[in-house]
């Protein structure tokens, strides 16, 4: 098969423009946030995250991240109001993280980055019949980005770590039910919204964004388990540890990014 995409020297975010041209569009993620530079919008409501009747499935290595998928077959688990005209259902959710210390998130707070970045990634289902036809749409998906910070150890982020020597290996899924990422929320909902894209191929300029000022707390002990899984397949020789599986910010192009916080 061809050359994958992947997070490597050959592979990685610089050479993904030749398979996927949209690298180089208007309204690529992620971006740096410059909260000086935001607009406060009063006009904007807050977010309402319904995930009480959680339903996860399994948890998953596809070889770019570990991802927990979702039941998405009716509105048990929506967003709404924020930015978006319409409840958004979660379909998965999975993070971007480092090789070691505070590098590793997605998008950045001037200059700043975190340790790891979680995305709860949402599909407009009142709009699209299906995921795919929404992910290529662009009001298509609306992505929760929170940021991890490392310190004490975060009690709900275990349940994740524990398991994930399930899936050390990419191509490996594992069973993981009733997991509700509402533990995986900070205090505040406070957040930053901008029109963006997928952060990996094939890169869709389908988001809304919503990225939450507030990071969570985690150890380094945890983020150390996250390390230890495996972009390659048992099968393969080489055993490459799965890290900086982060796409570095991406040119703003004139976007505003909104702040729903003074
Ligand atoms: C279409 C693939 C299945 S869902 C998915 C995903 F798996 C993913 F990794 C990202 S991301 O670009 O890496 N982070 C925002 C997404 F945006 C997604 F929608
Ligand atoms: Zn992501």
């Amino acid at each position: 098969t061809g050359r994958h995409w992947g997070y490597g020297e050959e592979n990685g975010p610089d050479a993904w423009h030749k398979n996927y041209p949209i690298a180089h569009g208007n309204r690529q993620s992620p971006i740096d946030i410059v909260p000086e530079d935001t607009v406060y919008d009063a006009s904007l409501p807050p977010i309402f995250v319904s995930y009480d009747h959680c339903n996860s499935i399994n948890i998953c290595n596809n070889g770019h991240s570990v991802t927990v998928e979702f039941d998405d077959t009716d509105d048990k688990t929506v967003i709404r109001a924020g930015p978006l005209d319409n409840a958004y259902r979660l379909k998965q959710f999975h993070f971007h993280w480092g090789g070691k210390g505070s590098q590793g998130s997605e998008h950045t707070v001037r200059g700043k980055t975190y340790a790891s970045e979680l995305h709860l990634v949402h599909w407009n289902a009142d709009k699209y019949k299906t995921f795919g036809e929404a992910a290529a749409a662009p009001d298509g998906l609306a992505v929760l980005g929170v940021f991890l910070e490392i310190g004490d150890e975060h009690r709900g982020l275990h349940k994740i770590t524990d398991a994930l020597y399930m899936v050390k290996f990419k191509g490996r899924v594992a069973d993981f039910k009733g997991f509700n990422p509402k533990c995986l929320l900070p205090n505040s909902l406070h957040f930053w919204t901008y029109p963006g894209s997928l952060t990996t191929p094939p890169l869709h300029e389908s988001v809304t964004w919503i990225v939450l000022k507030e990071p969570i707390i985690v150890s380094e002990k945890q983020m150390g388990k996250f390390r230890m899984l495996l972009f390659s397949g048992e099968e393969e020789e080489s055993r490459k540890c799965m890290e900086n599986n982060f796409r570095p910010p991406q040119p703003l192009k004139g976007r505003k990014v909104l702040a729903s916080f003074d």
